[in-house]
């Protein structure tokens, strides 16, 4: 099913139409609605739900991995989504069983005929787990929709009772909805291109230290940008968007009975395409910075950087991903946005050197900021690039010991698969040879040099140059099980890799998509040829 053209959720549109790149909303499957019950459920309490949380948090960086802490489960947890607007939303598609996505039992299967012998999921929060949301505003100012594309169309579904949505989120877009009635603003019209405000994003920061851990989700405040329809702050309607901006922090700021929000601030688009932000951001009130906890360290998330949407199910994989990461490895992180997961290695400090790879160029900001909130001597090299990772891929492979990839949903790009296999199959001499190659070449090739002078460096150690090194651990990080499927085949057709772990996480209740983290191997020549030796005696 073709994407409903304007807004981005269903699938995510390709990283260079979006000014912040981001995973968005999982697309739509066969819509699943519960057989009628024989009497009516139940309602969940909606805070009674089992939450992973991480345990306090500081300013300062700890050294090691802070524990999850899981609350004891209330007996009465429904699984089913119990939403007004599941009929006209496009997203969710299914209404029971939450916690078992249906594709969960293909993925079991899947690792299982792959001998992964310790396979497991995490079924996370069920709903209120949205922490981050664009949504598109159109309507009347009378009647303003903020919400969702229905399936197929461009009608906006206004779904201000949203069971996927962070509490904060929906009360936001209520006083949205309130601000756009009494100022007369114009929602956008996409047929005419008029109208003055086209969507908002967002982003949910639950990172308070002032109060008990316990509470620091439910009372996470929202980041919200503002898609104004017009080239800068310079143009006429700017009062109005002024306005709109007082409105909402009188009304929702620290100073209000609710303080629900962060801080404010302005995209300008004009485009007719379907591209939600355009290049022009402006901090208008609140906080500049976003933080939130990640892995153990202290991230800011600037509003056109790519954030996780689940950042509970986003902290419970790190968790599981850190154990995976020998002491002193070398790591390059390869679609690394603002190099949280980069980050949070190099904290543990378990790492030699970080190397994180990024196409979003924007994402350097919130990189410095959270790098410079480490602890000192850490002893790791992080470094920030900004590149494409499908432009000669090996030589950001070179010199690392573990390669992590967490790349959009529609998966790896072919240069990256080759590489790994090539990294991992061709003799070490070849590669010793390739990587002279390389450096004598390096003058000729300008994206390398320029990903290196825009490097961002942490820690004074001189950058790692050793290029005796190959990744002998691959974590691929996923969120397309089907593009997953077939990199992960592609990556073990050539017996290069062999997959050794694998955990999925619920990061997307509601629908049938899932996040898995696979651990893979290099499969050393020493041991290919046992194997072979074996196969043979075997077949003898
Ligand atoms: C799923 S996100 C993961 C980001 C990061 N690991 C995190 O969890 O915050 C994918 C990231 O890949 C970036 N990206 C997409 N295509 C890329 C490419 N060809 N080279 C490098 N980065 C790319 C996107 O901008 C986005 O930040």
């Amino acid at each position: 099913m073709p994407p409903p053209a304007g807004l981005l959720p269903w699938p995510a549109p390709s990283a260079a139409r979006l000014a912040a790149p981001t995973r968005t909303r999982p697309p739509p499957r066969t819509r699943v609605r519960p057989p009628p019950p024989p009497a009516p459920p139940p309602p969940p309490p909606p805070r009674l739900e089992p939450v992973v949380v991480v345990a306090p948090s500081t300013t300062t960086v700890t050294a090691t991995l802070p524990p999850i802490i899981t609350p004891t489960l209330s007996p009465s947890t429904s699984t089913c989504l119990e939403c007004v607007h599941f009929n006209s939303c496009s997203g969710c598609t299914h209404e029971v069983d939450l916690d078992k996505p249906p594709v969960l039992q293909e993925v079991e299967n899947f690792f299982k005929g792959h001998g992964v012998g310790d396979f497991t999921f995490s079924r996370g929060r069920l709903r209120e787990w949205r922490c981050r949301a664009k949504l598109a505003i159109r309507g009347t100012p009378e009647n303003p929709l903020i919400g969702l594309y229905q399936e197929g169309t461009h009608a906006v579904a206004d779904i201000p009772e949203c069971r996927a949505h962070h509490p904060s989120i929906n009360a936001t877009v209520k006083l949205l909805r309130q601000a756009i009635s009494e100022l007369n603003i114009e929602p956008f019209d996409e047929d005419a291109s008029t109208g003055e405000l086209r969507y908002v994003q967002m982003a949910v920061t639950t990172y308070n230290t002032s109060i008990p851990v316990a509470k620091r989700y439910e009372q996470g405040r929202v980041q919200v940008s503002l898609v104004w329809n017009s080239r800068d702050e310079r143009s006429k309607n700017a009062e109005k968007l002024s306005l709109l901006s007082e409105f909402l922090w009188r009304n929702g700021g620290p100073r209000s009975n609710v303080h629900l929000i962060h801080s404010i601030w302005a995209n300008f688009q004009t485009s007719t395409s379907n591209i939600i932000f355009g290049h022009k951001w402006r901090h208008l009130i609140g906080e500049n910075d976003l933080w939130e906890r990640y892995g153990g360290v202290d991230i800011s998330l600037d509003p056109y950087s790519f954030g996780q949407a689940n950042t509970l199910s986003f902290n419970a994989l790190l968790h599981t991903l850190h154990k995976y990461v020998p002491r002193g490895s070398t790591v390059v992180d390869l679609y690394s946005g603002a190099g949280v997961i980069g980050l949070s290695l190099a904290a543990s400090k378990k790492c030699r050197s970080v190397k994180c790879v990024e196409i979003n160029k924007l994402s350097k900001m919130s990189f410095e900021k959270s790098a410079s909130r480490l602890p000192p001597n850490l002893g790791c090299t992080i470094t920030w690039h900004n590149t494409d990772a499908s432009v000669e891929p090996v030589h950001w492979l070179e010199g690392s010991s573990v390669v992590i990839v967490d790349p959009p949903r529609k998966g790896l790009h072919p240069s990256v698969i080759c590489a790994l296999q090539k990294v991992a199959l061709s003799e070490r001499k070849a590669y010793k040879a390739k990587s002279t190659l390389t450096k004598v070449k390096d003058e000729k090739r300008p994206w390398i040099l320029r990903a290196r002078e825009a490097a961002v460096q942490v820690d004074s150690t001189p950058l790692e140059g050793s290029s005796e090194t190959w990744p002998e651990t691959l974590i691929y990080i996923s969120c397309g099980w089907d593009s997953f499927k077939k990199d992960c085949k592609s990556l073990m057709s050539s017996k290069a890799w062999h997959l050794q772990n694998a955990h999925a996480f619920n990061f997307f209740p509601g629908t049938d998509s899932i996040e898995v983290l696979a651990i893979f191997k290099r499969e050393s020549e020493a041991v290919q040829k046992k194997k072979k030796k074996a196969k043979k005696k075997k077949a003898k």
